[in-house]
């Protein structure tokens, strides 16, 4: 192939791929977003999670525009239990693992106020209006103030209480503009559901999340008599139920964190805390990448495989190994994952053209494998294929017991399934 014709035909496979990706990410994908004050290791643990080189220095506000990348949540490929040998075209297969790509957003440090534009408030607030989750990254050592400067002993139960301030005054704000407006016509219509879900539509929150909330605080039926308490509780109940949160408690591999992390566990016992060390994982896989050692992520340790390693690389090696045994993991994997099957509670589905080769028409075994909200079913799941093999839908078959399962089947995690529709 001459050279020319041969760099057309990469760009055109690149961009076939990334066209795929591009759909399948923009159907079934929910967008994690990495949110914290200036300095606590946003940029390196969206770093260590994506592989992709942005800014990482230690001053405030390195992070001026958003950056979004592709990162990969993992599970047990089927290929290993059906002794298959598996050809994914959306995800990857490694050792048997499965890593399936998301989306993750990295925005710039949130200090307190910000809600009132202070810092990069205001944008901040903008940009991560589409997440879906988030994880809220706290400084663990204690190094960092609550404006992300140096300092000793900050207590990081701090940061949570002020990012969780910050999140639920950014929708009240929203909320409580023209809220007389708002609240006559909710009354006229007798809908105030719907006029608060429009008001917060940029938000991604939904009608069902402001009733569920609404029932919740038990408010009265009349919107015109809500106080401003009542609009304050109500901003909170919404993040609560539309933005589920994980806390990320990193630079874990600080002497001080320890004390800090069992702190903060104690401290918000009805969320998720993971104790990460961005600046490890980052570490672990830039040595990889250079062919130093082969991370094995499911024991979470690493083998030496080369052996111009310099004494600084040995100690430097050491140290993340005893860390390793410390901790279990840098922590980051996990974090993505139970951003994903915990907080919003999503399974791993297969779909395939052949129940018996669990193959494409190509004959690609498990080729794809798709991220989707428990719940979905055999037809929602046509659906997330093609709009036409949702319309045409006939039944579906779980591959694995060669079954026929309805519409309404709900898919469970690991299903690996055939649509049948009409021609
Ligand atoms: N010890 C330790 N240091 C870390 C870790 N993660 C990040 N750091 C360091 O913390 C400093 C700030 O990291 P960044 O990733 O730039 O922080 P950020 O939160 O993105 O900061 P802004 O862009 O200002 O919002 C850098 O010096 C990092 O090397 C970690 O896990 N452990």
């Amino acid at each position: 192939m001459n050279e020319k014709i041969y760099f057309i035909f990469i760009r055109y496979k690149i961009r076939y791929s990334h066209n795929k990706l591009k759909k399948y990410l923009s159907e079934t994908m929910a967008i994690l977003g990495l949110v914290g004050k200036p300095n606590v290791g946003k940029s390196t643990l969206f770093n260590a999670m994506t592989e992709k080189a942005v800014d990482i220095a230690n001053y405030p506000f390195t992070t001026i525009n958003p950056n979004v990348g592709i990162s990969y949540i993992t599970t047990p490929c089927p290929c290993k239990e059906l002794n298959l040998k598996c050809n994914p075209q959306n995800s990857k297969c490694i050792d048997g693992i499965r890593h399936i790509p998301v989306e993750v957003v990295d925005v710039a440090g949130l200090v307190p106020e910000a809600h009132k534009g202070k810092g990069m408030g205001n944008k901040f607030l903008d940009d991560l209006r589409q997440a879906d989750a988030f994880v809220l990254v706290v400084d663990a050592s204690g190094k960092t103030d609550l404006e992300g400067n140096p300092t000793e002993n900050h207590d990081p139960v701090e940061d949570v209480k002020f990012l969780l301030k910050e999140l639920d005054m950014w929708i009240y704000g929203i909320l409580s503009k023209n809220w007389d407006k708002l609240a006559r016509r909710g009354q006229q219509q007798k809908n105030i559901v719907k006029i608060i879900a429009e008001q917060l539509s940029g938000l991604n929150i939904s009608e069902e999340d402001v009733k569920s909330a609404i029932n919740t605080l038990s408010l009265d039926e009349n919107p015109q008599r809500w106080r401003e308490e009542d609009l304050q509780n109500l901003a909170g109940t919404l993040r609560k139920i539309s933005k589920p949160m994980i806390i990320a408690a990193n630079k874990a591999d600080h002497p001080d964190a320890m004390e800090n992390i069992k702190r903060l566990k104690e401290e918000f016992k009805d969320y998720i805390v993971i104790p990460t060390s961005a600046e490890i994982e980052l570490a672990l896989r830039r040595a990889e990448k250079a062919g130093l050692i082969k991370y094995d992520r499911v024991k979470n340790d690493f083998e030496i495989v080369s052996d111009s390693l310099n004494e600084a690389q040995r100690n430097a090696l050491e140290y993340i190994r005893e860390y390793l045994k410390k901790y279990g993991s840098t922590g980051v994997q996990e974090v993505l994952n139970r951003a994903y099957f915990d907080l919003l509670d999503m399974i791993v589905v297969y779909p395939v053209e052949d129940e018996n080769k669990y193959s494409d028409k190509k004959g690609n075994v498990l080729p794809d494998s798709f991220l989707v909200k428990k719940g979905t079913t055999a037809r929602d799941l046509a659906y997330m294929i093609h709009t036409e093999i949702g319309d045409k839908f006939i039944y579906a078959i779980d591959a694995r017991k060669k079954m026929r399962v309805g519409a309404d089947y709900q898919l469970k995690d690991g299903d690996i399934i055939k649509i049948v529709s009409a021609k």
